[in-house]
């Protein structure tokens, strides 16, 4: 029998390069195990560091047994240069040097996957997703090749490379055709929590993941449209590009609840990026427990951005202009500064642009600077030493608190919610009658400790912190389902990218806040970005096309003027609506039926109806999970209140009485709003249990 050659059997090629490319990764992380610390650093906290740098370094080089190394290739047609090649990665001139041979060799032939891999030599064999070489596996096209021959796709089965498709792009003979690859990966079951999207990245989502860590892009899109998805790749393409500079600053990734968080969190580790922070709006703002709520008129007010001018003025308004001349005493010596030229000093210091606290730390130097004018004048010369002695005299000192008190941002608040005088003091003109009323407290709170205070005023509190200290500032931040946030909130976020940049992801028609997004101009305006870019995505990866456009009969209703999501998907019968007289029954058959399909199952409710449904489902025996639990092969049903169904989504999705989920909302537009969101939950299949009328729009 003679053996099959690689030219008859490019599939056994290809396994032979991945069983390669599998044994160079163990190498390369064995070689990263046997780094030994004690020979490079004396000193423990150093070695402690380097420790945690390498124990990422391995975990990030795991070779995950159902994560294939490499998902494509491409062949160029042309020499690719070496900066290209390895983009921000390159560090080795070995690198460089055999992708020179091997770029004459073949013009260019590169395995492209999650991340670098290289053999014993420093030979590339397989290039980070990320490199500008890999690019052009998502741009490219028959009408734009971008000079390449061929474009090969993978297709796995568990870890098994079973399949590939070749495209070549710059072949005019061969008709363009979509990826069947393509499709089956998008439809793949869901099971367990967000995954990666890399190999199957689109040309429009592409040009987002790979925008410039300068500028803020907000991505308006419909359900489904993967917006959650590129903004996580703009993270892991960001850290990249410039992984020095955001391991300095730092990346954060603000989702609406932990849930959500929980649910996309493996998505950077599966891309080999292990430091990104996330948290809720909430999070970032626990200065303060919250245990209380607010009434929606309160809210709206509270997190209004003209709450911002109203703490500018109650903070500003601790300063007192003086009206006593300061007499230092420095041995048999004394020093006048009279009160004009302390309030020239005072009004100085309030005309700049600097925080409250910053100010505040400047005035006894200003001060002492004033005395040793005096001194100078006098024939003495007193040098810096001086200067700071005087500023830290007592005398000057007590002016200084008088002049301008430490402002602690939490009593600060407590204060403009307790105290109706001081409220109107500084709300005149900014807030109505009515809006004051509505945000004071009815029993005013004794202490910062036992005030009942609500995620609004959190909000506040971290605002009245910004002005009198200035908030620390990341590298990027991404900001999801941001159509919910208020102004202040907006405000919040803004300010810790106020020297970085920002993604901002959200959809104006799921916006279910009181408060809710109706611009992305105004929004941006909030959080300091105006120069921004607005991308829109259109192309739907989630939801069928029939279930889509059920959905879409409330768009008129919800945010007239947005587009229609287009559906990449067409999955027939992936809709059912049934009227039906015993809901808690059909609703539990509804979802033994579902579970006869593969994946994740999702039974989506009124939050008042969540209660009797997990009874009923408890005694049919059927197990279900909270949202954020991990569904298992063993669980895969999860009972969703509508309220945190938005950003998650399963295979099946069965949707009780859509009535109670619209009248579960304190106003129409905010029940159809959050109605739309159930509905596009479902990958595979929506089954709609209703016993009371549908929403017309549905009926
Ligand atoms: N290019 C793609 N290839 C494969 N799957 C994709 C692609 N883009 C998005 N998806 C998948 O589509 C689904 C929806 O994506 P995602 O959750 O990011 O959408 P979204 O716009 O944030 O939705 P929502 O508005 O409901 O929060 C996810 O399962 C995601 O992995």
């Amino acid at each position: 029998m003679t053996a099959v050659s690689d030219a008859d059997d490019p599939l056994a090629r290809e396994r032979a390069h991945l069983a390669a490319s599998r044994s160079a990764l163990r190498a390369m992380r064995a070689d990263v195990e046997a780094l030994d610390l004690r020979d490079v650093t004396a000193n423990w906290v150093n070695s402690e560091v380097l420790q945690h740098q390498i124990d990422d370094r391995i975990k990030a080089l795991a070779d995950l047994a159902h994560t294939p190394l490499f998902f494509g290739r491409l062949d160029y047609l042309h020499a690719v240069g070496a900066e290209e090649a390895e983009g921000a990665e390159i560090k080795k001139g070995s690198e460089a040097t055999s992708l020179e041979g091997r770029r004459r060799e073949t013009g260019g032939q590169f395995y492209i996957g999650r991340r670098h891999v290289h053999d014993a030599d420093g030979d590339p064999m397989v290039i980070d997703w990320r490199a500008p070489v890999s690019q052009p596996f998502y741009r490219a096209s028959k009408t734009a090749p971008m000079d390449v021959a061929l474009r090969r796709r993978f297709g796995y089965t568990g870890g098994e490379l079973t399949a590939y498709e070749d495209e070549h792009l710059s072949d005019p003979a061969e008709a363009a055709r979509t990826s069947k690859l393509l499709q089956q990966e998008i439809e793949r079951p869901r099971v367990g929590p967000m995954r990666d999207i890399v190999a199957t990245i689109q040309p429009e989502q592409d040009e987002i993941v790979r925008s410039g860590l300068g500028g803020t892009v907000c991505v308006q899109g419909g359900p489904g449209t993967g917006k959650t998805a590129v903004g996580l790749h703009r993270v892991a393409y960001l850290l990249y590009a410039h992984r020095e500079r955001l391991a300095r600053t730092g990346t954060l990734v603000i989702g609406p609840n932990k849930s959500f968080l929980h649910y996309i969190e493996q998505v950077l580790p599966a891309l080999g990026e292990l430091e990104v922070k996330q948290a809720t709006v909430d999070d970032l703002v626990a200065h303060v427990e919250v245990r209380g709520t607010d009434a929606a008129e309160t809210a709206v007010v509270k997190g209004d951005a003209r709450m911002a001018e109203v703490l500018a003025r109650a903070v500003r308004s601790h300063v007192t202009l003086p009206t006593e001349a300061l007499m230092v005493v420095r041995g048999s010596r004394r020093w006048r500064i009279p009160s004009y030229e302390l309030e020239e000093i005072v009004q100085e210091l309030l005309d700049r642009d600097i925080r409250y606290g910053a100010a505040r730390d400047a005035l006894p130097q200003r001060i002492a600077h004033a005395v040793l004018v005096r001194m100078e004048q006098a024939g003495e010369a007193p040098d810096d030493r001086v200067q700071d002695a005087v500023a830290r005299n007592a005398a000057v000192k007590a002016a200084v608190k008088s002049i301008w008190p430490p402002v602690d941002p939490a009593k600060l608040v407590l204060r403009l919610l307790s105290d109706a005088d001081f409220l109107a003091a500084h709300a005149e003109g900014i807030l109505t009658e009515e809006e004051q009323k509505a945000v004071l407290w009815t029993k005013p709170a004794r202490s910062v400790k036992s005030a009942k205070w609500s995620a609004a005023d959190a909000v506040l509190i971290d605002e009245a912190g910004d002005l009198v200290a200035r908030t620390h500032s990341l590298g990027h931040v991404v900001l999801d389902e941001a159509q919910d946030l208020s102004p202040m909130q907006y405000r919040a976020v803004g300010r810790r990218c106020t020297t970085g940049s920002a993604t901002v992801l959200g959809d104006l028609a799921q916006g279910t806040t009181p408060w809710a997004t109706r611009s992305w101009a105004e929004a941006l305006g909030h959080l300091g970005k105006t120069d921004a870019v607005v991308e829109e995505l259109t192309a739907g990866f989630r939801v069928p096309r029939e279930v889509i456009a059920y959905a879409s009969r409330l768009l008129p209703d919800i945010a007239p003027g947005l587009a229609e999501v287009e559906s990449v998907r067409e999955s027939p019968g992936s809709l059912s609506v049934r009227r039906v007289s015993d809901l808690d029954a059909e609703v539990v058959a509804a979802c033994g039926e579902a579970l006869a399909h593969e994946g994740s199952i999702g039974l989506i409710a009124a939050d008042a109806r969540v209660p009797a449904l997990g009874a009923a489902l408890a005694s049919a025996g059927l197990r279900c999970l909270s949202p954020g639990e991990e569904t298992t092969p063993d669980t895969r049903l999860t009972l969703v209140p509508a309220s945190l169904a938005k950003g998650l989504e399963y295979d099946y999705v069965v949707l009780d009485e859509p009535s109670a989920v619209v009248s579960g909302e304190p106003d129409l537009r905010t029940g159809l709003r959050r109605l739309y969101v159930a509905l596009t939950r479902a990958v595979s299949g929506l089954t709609v249990i209703h016993r009371a009328d549908l929403p017309g729009q549905l009926g």
